[in-house]
């Protein structure tokens, strides 16, 4: 079993990657870390612990982390699209248990340092803050992480800004320390999740399911395609963070290449932007990919399973 660290802001499309994560069989989720970015840090935390709860991931340890990013002194969020409380419009059992102790990115440094080395991959789904803290708090998770597979950036395309996407411009800074830390880094941004479009024949086919999990899903893509429609002009919604827990699944559903990736933080209209180098073969070295293509029915056969198995 792939072993990961889900670091999120639920948010409707995280909620999906949580879904896939439990009911996939092929992945152990150790732990579910929360970022302040779709909505605030309260409100993606007390979603975590219900999608948790929902998911029977309620076994699995929730630590909440920054409620804000590095430098910057307010959090902007993305109401638009999720809605007031990060999930508006869905119907989520309480959660009957809450937060562990410690913050994020103490229980990212505790769970990589305690498993074997090169057996945990992170997989941060939102603004990258929580992941920026735990390595320069424990420089060694660099080395000890098998690979860090981040929903985020985009190849010379943006969404919360003309050139940059909203995890990594909420916080370029940590984006920044990230990305130059010499792990290795698979970065699924906007070029393939704009692949993964929630069609009406996916919908349908998750309409039929008879589980409270693909029930819960129906609605989350009810409210994201109406959110997407209403402020992005999008007819289907790119259904994003779910493409980074299936790539740890199966990495043969997406092409991949291997390409230097920088992110501009002193930008003044490029703020936030991940400048990825597709001029040439990238050096020998270089220790970040970026994935450009997806199979489509593999990505939502695979989603479609896991809501199935819970
Ligand atoms: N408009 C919009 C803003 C933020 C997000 C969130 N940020 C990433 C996509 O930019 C995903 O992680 C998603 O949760 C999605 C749509
Ligand atoms: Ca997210």
């Amino acid at each position: 079993k792939k072993k990961i660290i889900i670091d999120c802001d639920p948010g409707y499309d995280d909620a999906v990657a949580l879904l896939l994560a439990a009911g996939n069989p092929n992945v152990e989720v150790l732990g579910i870390t929360t970022i302040a970015g779709n909505q605030t840090l309260e409100k993606v935390t007390r979603n975590a612990l219900r999608i948790a709860k929902l998911a029977h991931l309620d076994h699995v340890s929730v630590a909440a982390g920054s409620a804000r990013p590095l430098l910057r002194d307010q959090v902007v969020v993305a109401a638009n699209i999720h809605g007031e409380s990060g999930l508006d419009g869905c119907t989520l059992p309480e959660a009957d248990y809450t937060v562990d102790q410690r913050n994020a990115a103490q229980f990212i440094i505790d769970t990589v340092m305690r498993e074997p080395p090169q057996t945990v991959t992170l997989v941060p789904i939102g603004p990258l803050t929580n992941i920026a803290l735990a390595v320069r708090m424990e420089p060694r998770i660099v080395e000890r992480v098998k690979e860090v597979v981040l929903m985020g950036g985009g190849c010379h395309i943006g969404n919360i800004k003309p050139m940059a996407e909203f995890n990594i411009e909420n916080d370029p800074e940590a984006a920044h320390i990230v990305f130059e830390e010499k792990w290795p880094i698979v970065m699924i941004g906007l070029d393939l999740t704009y692949q993964a479009l929630a069609t009406a024949e996916v919908k349908n086919e998750i309409a039929a399911i008879d589980t409270d999990a693909a029930r819960f899903l129906t609605q989350v893509l009810a409210r994201f395609s109406e959110t997407y429609k209403r402020s992005k002009g999008f007819d289907e919604p790119p259904v994003h963070d779910p493409c980074a827990v299936a790539y740890v699944i199966d990495p043969t559903m997406m092409q991949v290449r291997k390409a230097p990736v920088h992110v501009e933080y002193r930008g003044l209209y490029t703020n936030g932007m991940t400048v990825v180098d597709l001029r040439k073969p990238a050096p020998e070295d270089c220790h970040t990919s970026v994935a450009l293509k997806l199979d489509h029915k593999r990505f939502w056969d695979m989603i479609i399973a896991a809501v199935k198995n819970l």
